[in-house]
């Protein structure tokens, strides 16, 4: 897919396993967004991220990605305060004895559908429970497919800049997953979908990794060259 000069390069993605990632993808052209969201965990457990330590969310469309990806990275800062009160003090921020129990245990809560709680043991699928903390990475993934309107060019304006500002704003590495393509055929090669294609869900895992990690390290003052200069 990558010819000539293109492409990201070898990859720099090092040891994640002590690694926290979300990945919040939208669900329209989902034949597109399915493959791209595989390509990045794929990547993403080749660098050791545990499988307990991806969280997966999505939306409705892309427009609706950084509104998710600000307040999905909010509520993990706030997962942080919570059990690191919890730990130190039984009652930590939450005062409600359903709040304590669950934090107490462990555990974690869903809903039944018809209004009432679930709670289950470990993760909500009931898998092995994952770090709590801010995720060290994001990845943002959409597809936008141009139509006969400028619709496209409206979302994939302010998503793309909407994107970016949760980026700077709370300093948290938010890997750009928009695909903005013409047609179907274009979305399918970057999808890996093709014989020429290549899957660009890959490149995002590969990363996240290493922006994680970089900013893991920047953030405790670890400055270290690449390269000889
Ligand atoms: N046309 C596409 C959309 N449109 C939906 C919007 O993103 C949004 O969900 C809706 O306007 C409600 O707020 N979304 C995509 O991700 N891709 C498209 O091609
Ligand atoms: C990206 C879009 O919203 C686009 O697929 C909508 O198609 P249209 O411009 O034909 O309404």
């Amino acid at each position: 897919m990558f010819s000539g000069l293109k492409g990201p390069g070898e990859s720099q993605a090092k040891d994640g396993s002590n690694l926290r990632i979300a990945i919040v993808h939208a669900r329209w052209n989902t034949t597109l967004i399915e493959p791209l969201v595989a390509g990045a965990i794929s990547r993403l457990k080749a660098s050791g991220v545990l499988s307990e330590n991806i969280t997966i969310q999505s939306v409705p469309g892309s427009w609706e990605l950084p509104i998710a990806v600000q307040r999905l990275y909010a509520g993990s800062q706030i997962q942080a305060s919570t059990s690191s009160s919890a730990s130190g003090d039984l009652l930590g921020s939450a005062t409600d004895l359903p709040s304590l129990v669950v934090q107490a245990e462990g555990l974690s809560t869903g809903s039944k559908g018809d209004g009432s709680l679930s709670v289950s043991k470990g993760g909500a699928s009931g898998k092995a429970k994952g770090k709590e903390g801010p995720f060290d990475a994001i990845i943002a993934i959409g597809v936008l497919i141009k139509g006969e309107t400028v619709h496209f060019e409206h979302i994939a304006e302010v998503t793309s800049r909407g994107l970016m500002r949760v980026q700077l704003d709370f300093g948290v590495p938010l890997i750009f997953g928009l695909l903005t393509i013409l047609n179907e055929e274009q979305g399918r090669k970057r999808a890996g979908l093709t014989e020429d294609g290549h899957n660009h869900g890959e490149d995002w895992g590969d990363a996240a990794v290493e922006m994680a990690i970089k900013r893991k390290q920047w953030s405790e003052g670890i400055i270290l060259s690449e390269r000889e200069a």
